[in-house]
Order: structure tokens, then C-alpha cells, then sequence
């Protein structure tokens, strides 16, 4: 159990979301604890900030349920995940998007679509009044498209490269994406004198990302 052992817990994921939220936290005036190389998933010593490592998908949960008091994860995550978190700014980094991609051989009505956000696809599809069946993958999703096992896939897009090197095409963008900070609601209350500055400073940084 960790509940009140360290100043403030930030819930960071693995990979690609990791250095530029932790590099933004730590402008922002954190003392952060180092995690490269380190086997641990809790990093930070008591009384001080810790990091806890975590797959994306997991980090609106963490901070939901208080477990961490904040933390940094893509928008694509979060319009998935469904918590309803704060999410007082958005860092600008992990620039993506979550587009529908098809085979350009597929141009009928859509009645499978693949994926690995099966809640924000659903939504989506409800929210059109289509009618199609939603299979849950859990990578690799342009394969889908490219063998047939669905008519039209949800997944993120970057540059495009991934795509058009698989000959798909990106049909619509439904969603943008970046990194956001989150915050659960009872810490910015109990600990406000660190997360309110911090989230000032990170508007600060986003603001001057926007201009610069
Ligand atoms: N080109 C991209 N491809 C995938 N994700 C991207 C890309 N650009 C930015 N992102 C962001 O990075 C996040 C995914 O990070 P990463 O690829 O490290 O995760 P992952 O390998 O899918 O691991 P996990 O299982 O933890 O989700 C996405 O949620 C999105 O917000
Ligand atoms: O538009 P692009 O710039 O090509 O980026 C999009 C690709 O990047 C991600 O894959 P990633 O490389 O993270 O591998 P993954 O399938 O393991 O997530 C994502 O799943 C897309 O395939």
C-alpha cells in the first residue's frame, strides 16, 4: 500500500508517452526521481514525488480511484477509457490522431470494424446510427484491413507512413489526439498547494509550445 507515503504520486506510462511527460513534469519544477534503467515499477523514495510506471491504458484508472494523484496519457486513452477525470491541460506532445482506415478494395457499407478502442468505436458508430459489429484487437490492427477480417479498422495515425506503406486508406479522422496531464478531483483538493502551481506551470509550457 502506498496511500500517504510520498508527497505526490504521478501515474506515467511506459513508452512513447514517457519522456516528454516526464521531461514536461520535471520543467514544470518537480524533483522527479529517476526511472531509466531502474527494474522497479515505484520509483521515488518517501516523502517525495514517486513515478509509477504503468501500461497507458491503465493510468485514468490510477488516478480515478486516487491510487495516483496525477498523471500524463494520450487523449486516445482517455476518450477510451470513459473516466471522467480532470484533465486541466493538454501538453501538446504525442500528436496523433484516431482515424478510420480502409482497404481501398472495401467500399461497401461497413459490418466489421477492428480495433483496439472498442468503447470510443462503439461510440462513435452509435453516435452515426451505424449498424456494425466491433472486434477488439490488441495490435497489429492494420492486418484487419489488409486480410479482410474487417471491413474498415480505428486506429491511430501519426505521419500516415504505417498506412500507406499497408496500401490502406485513412478514410476520416474521428478524434485528435495529444498528451494530457490528469488529476484526480479530491488530491487537487488535498494537495493543491503542489498540483494548482504545477498545473499552472504546465499551462505555462503548453501555452508557449502553442506559439513557439
Ligand atoms: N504514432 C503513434 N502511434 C501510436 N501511439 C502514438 C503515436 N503517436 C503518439 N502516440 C500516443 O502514444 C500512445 C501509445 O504509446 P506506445 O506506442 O508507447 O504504447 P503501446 O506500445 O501501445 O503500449 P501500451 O500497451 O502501454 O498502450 C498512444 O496512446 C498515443 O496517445
Ligand atoms: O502514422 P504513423 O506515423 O505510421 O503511426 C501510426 C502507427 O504507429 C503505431 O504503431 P507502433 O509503431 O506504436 O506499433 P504498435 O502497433 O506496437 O503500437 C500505430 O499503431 C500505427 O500503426
Amino acid at each position: 500500500m502506498i496511500r500517504g507515503k510520498y508527497a505526490l504520486t504521478l501515474a506515467l506510462p511506459k513508452g512513447r508517452n514517457l519522456k516528454d511527460g516526464y521531461a514536461a513534469l520535471q520543467r514544470a519544477g518537480l524533483e522527479l526521481p529517476p526511472v531509466e534503467g531502474e527494474r522497479t515499477m515505484i520509483h521515488g523514495q518517501e516523502g517525495k514525488v514517486a513515478i509509477l510506471e504503468l501500461r497507458n491504458a491503465d493510468v485514468p484508472l490510477y488516478v480515478d480511484l486516487g491510487i495516483a494523484d496525477a498523471g500524463v496519457v494520450g487523449k486516445d486513452v482517455l476518450l477510451e477509457s470513459g473516466r471522467d477525470v480532470y484533465e486541466p491541460v493538454d501538453l501538446r506532445t504525442g500528436v496523433c490522431r484516431l482515424s478510420l482506415i480502409r482497404h481501398p478494395d472495401s467500399t461497401g457499407p461497413i459490418r466489421r470494424i477492428a480495433t483496439k478502442y472498442p468503447n470510443f468505436t462503439g461510440r462513435v458508430l452509435r453516435e452515426r446510427g451505424w449498424v456494425a459489429d466491433v472486434l477488439e484487437l490488441s495490435g497489429n490492427v492494420e492486418l484487419a484491413a489488409l486480410t479482410g477480417l474487417a471491413d474498415a479498422v480505428v486506429d491511430v495515425v501519426q505521419t500516415g507512413a504505417s498506412i500507406r506503406a499497408a496500401g490502406l486508406k485513412e478514410v476520416e479522422v474521428l478524434a485528435h489526439s495529444s498528451a494530457r496531464l490528469i488529476v484526480n478531483r479530491q488530491a487537487l483538493k488535498l494537495k493543491s498547494d503542489l498540483l494548482r502551481p504545477l498545473i499552472e506551470r504546465l499551462r505555462q509550457q503548453s501555452q508557449a509550445l502553442a506559439e513557439g
